[in-house]
């Protein structure tokens, strides 16, 4: 076989190798979480943004709900207001949640907004408070098995559903930004992670998947560079009381999705490799973390 002969097969293989998993997820609703460690140059956000036409194009029903943590963590530094994480939350002042949300919807949410529609006009941005997406209720931080307070945080405690559907069905891409109010309308920061979630399980969708900053869920890290590469949510939830920072939301989230018995499976992928998306979606051996119902 010639170079070029040997060249087409391989690339044909690839294609081909995609037709399966076309079959599988035509049709189907994939909740895609961008966390803002992965957003670290704009090579990648173009990536990620052309995975998510990509996968509109092939019939996937795709959501994408964003975070923002450095980027946050940026703007209050510059602006002198102080900011600590307990239990992987951020401790949200009234004055911090002002520019959580500036950052979340007015910057983060719209750029990414931008990125996607550089392909077509696809995407619209929409936070918690759109259309009662989300109703959010004030929650603590587990510290040594006791809740602390930390703020204006918020749980998802009901998802409305009905407008994100409609942007679907009419061939949109709703790009979710996690600020969401209470019963009583006072807004609150919600981890992108547990927004992700509690979407991905109103939606009915048949997959979640995580694009984070490291390659997976390490089983001893920082110690060990062994990465999990699937786990079932009994396993899961043994392990959660050990794991650090904003692995908690994540995993936390991963197995909420799982156990509610509507997501079939949760991924967390390594955002830094360009196009992970499509290598986590449309080939064989998949990368990151895959959890699993028990
Ligand atoms: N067991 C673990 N495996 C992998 N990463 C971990 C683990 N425990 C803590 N981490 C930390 O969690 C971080 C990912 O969470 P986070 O910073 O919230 O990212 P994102 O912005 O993608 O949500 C990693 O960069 C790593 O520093
Ligand atoms: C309560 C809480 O911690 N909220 C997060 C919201 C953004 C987020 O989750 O961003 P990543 O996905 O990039 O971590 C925060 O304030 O950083």
């Amino acid at each position: 076989m010639t170079n070029t002969h040997a060249g087409a097969v391989e690339k044909a293989a690839v294609l081909t190798e995609a037709l399966p998993w076309l079959k599988e997820f035509h049709g189907k609703t994939i909740v895609v979480k961008y966390g803002g460690n992965a957003m670290v140059d704009e090579e990648l956000k173009q990536a990620f943004a052309s995975d998510i036409v990509f996968l509109r194009h092939c019939g996937v029903k795709v959501v994408v709900v964003h975070g923002g943590g450095p980027q946050i963590s940026e703007m209050l530094a510059r602006l002198g207001i102080d900011s600590e994480f307990r239990g992987g939350l951020r401790v949200t002042t009234p004055e911090a949640m002002d520019i959580v949300g500036m950052v979340l919807v007015g910057k983060v949410g719209r750029e990414l907004v931008g990125l996607l529609n550089a392909h077509g006009p696809f995407a619209v941005g929409m936070s918690g408070e759109d259309a009662g997406l989300f109703t959010a209720e004030r929650r603590g931080a587990m510290i040594d098995g006791e809740s602390v307070d930390i703020g204006l945080v918020g749980d998802v405690v009901n998802v409305r559903p009905e407008t994100v559907l409609d942007l679907i069905d009419a061939g949109r891409i709703p790009v979710v930004s996690t600020i969401a109010p209470d019963e009583d309308g006072q807004v609150h920061n919600v981890n992108a992670d547990t927004a992700a979630a509690a979407l991905a399980i109103a939606l009915k969708a048949e997959k979640l998947v995580v694009l984070t900053d490291v390659a997976g869920l390490y089983r001893n890290w920082p110690d060990s560079e062994e990465i999990v590469t699937q786990i079932d949510a009994k396993e899961l939830a043994a392990l959660l009381p050990s794991l650090a920072s904003g692995m908690v939301p994540k995993m936390e989230a991963c197995l909420r999705a799982v156990e509610s018995g509507v997501v079939s499976r949760a991924t967390v992928i390594d955002g830094r490799v360009p196009h992970s998306l499509l290598l986590e979606i449309f080939t064989d051996a998949g990368i990151g973390t895959q959890v699993i119902p028990s």
